[in-house]
């Protein structure tokens, strides 16, 4: 196809692949469909370990960085951070070139890192993010792929696997979980232990050879996260089994889920945010201009509640919901809500229009 040709081709491997990484850096891939606790993991190491200097590299879907970015940094531990702007919204077609641009504006800046995080957004394809470290062999000189971890909702993990997709696209869920070197499967708090089980078996059948670890928050140990040293030549079956499905055809990302992001200055009722956020994610109340309702997958904001001198953290993940203040305050006079829907039929005018008529905190007594 046409438009596939700008896309990183992937490259038979060295025969020999680096057998030790002595001075070089590693990367570690960390996926998992949307909302699954992947930034969650992220603050979790950098907050946990003190004895790497970690880089972050976080990647975008849609529009809306600032605000993104400013959800998913932690402000603990040792951070650089690093943005990555996505064409066309397909990792694929440009994470190669940002990828190793980010990259190398980190180190330009920062020097040398013990550790680079990689956060793909949940849509990713990951395999398309790994072959970056593949395809360069100027950069495959000073960074190594040490693994891909793939992070999994307990709770509505099994739905994201079953999704179908209109042909020609892959399930993303599926194949972050092929792929996976390490799967994690959060929120377990969530979930029964027999629905836990079920989603194990999920995922040993999609991928048997891959290492399972149950969390709550992603609290991991880092020993199971970190220098798995899974492309070394010593896992040589693990790597020839990753290359297989790297080769497997290029897929894109649904099309259908798209991100909505607004910004309204002004307080807002938190009574009446609760009511507007229950029926956008639980009554479905909301529709497009061809009448199909919104379905939101997540949701993220900062908001400003009456009353609050904090910033708070508005978090969804399909019909759970939470709001929690953030220790950050808002400087006197400009309290801007900041809101990101990522999900299908979504409409942006529909959206804001809505929020702006119910959410808004009236001054009006
Ligand atoms: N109940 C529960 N909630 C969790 C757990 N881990 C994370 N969450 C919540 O799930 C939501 C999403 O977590 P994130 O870490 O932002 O997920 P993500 O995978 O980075 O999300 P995207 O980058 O948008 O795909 C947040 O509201 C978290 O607080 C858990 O173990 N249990
Ligand atoms: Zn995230």
């Amino acid at each position: 196809m046409e438009e596939e040709d700008d896309c990183p081709e992937l490259v038979p491997i060295d025969p020999k692949p680096p057998v030790s990484s002595v001075g070089q850096i590693p990367v570690t891939i960390i996926t998992g469909y949307l909302g699954a606790g992947k930034t969650t993991l992220l603050n979790y190491i950098l907050t946990e370990q003190h004895n790497k200097r970690i880089a972050v590299i976080l990647n975008e879907f849609g529009e809306g960085s600032a605000l993104e970015k400013s959800l998913a940094v932690s402000q603990a531990g040792e951070l650089y951070e690093e943005w990555l702007e996505l064409r066309n919204g397909c990792l694929c077609c440009s994470v190669k070139d940002n990828g190793l641009k980010a990259i190398e504006n980190l180190m330009e800046k920062k020097g040398k890192f013990d550790y680079i995080l990689l956060e793909t957004t949940g849509l990713a394809d990951p395999g398309a993010v790994a072959s970056m470290f593949w395809v360069d062999a100027e950069l495959g000189s000073d960074i190594y792929l040490d693994g891909i971890v793939t992070v999994i909702d307990a709770k509505y993990g099994l739905q994201q696997l079953s999704e179908e997709k209109a042909e020609g696209l892959l399930n993303e869920a599926a194949r972050q979980i092929a792929l996976a070197d390490l799967t994690i499967i959060n929120k377990t708090d969530l979930v029964s232990g027999e629905d836990l089980d079920r989603v194990k078996d999920t995922v040993r059948s999609i991928n048997g050879l891959v290492k399972i670890v149950e969390t709550q928050r992603s609290r991991v140990d880092l020993s199971e996260v970190l220098d798995l040293h899974s492309f070394d030549t010593e896992n040589a079956a693990n790597l020839s089994e990753k290359l297989h499905l790297m080769r497997s055809p290029h897929p894109h990302l649904d099309k259908s889920i798209l991100t909505v992001t607004f910004e309204v200055p002004g307080d807002l009722s938190e009574d009446a945010l609760n009511l507007f956020v229950q029926d956008l994610l639980w009554e479905k109340l909301f529709l497009n201009k061809g009448g199909q309702p919104m379905t939101v997958i997540r949701l993220k904001g900062i908001v400003a509640l009456a009353g609050k001198d904090h910033q708070v953290m508005l978090q969804g993940v399909h019909e759970l919901y939470e709001l929690n203040e953030t220790p950050e305050r808002w400087e006197e006079n400009v309290r801007i809500n900041r809101l990101v829907f990522i999900g299908r039929n979504l409409d942006k005018d529909v959206l804001q229009e809505h929020f702006l008529a119910r959410v808004l905190h009236k001054l009006d007594n």
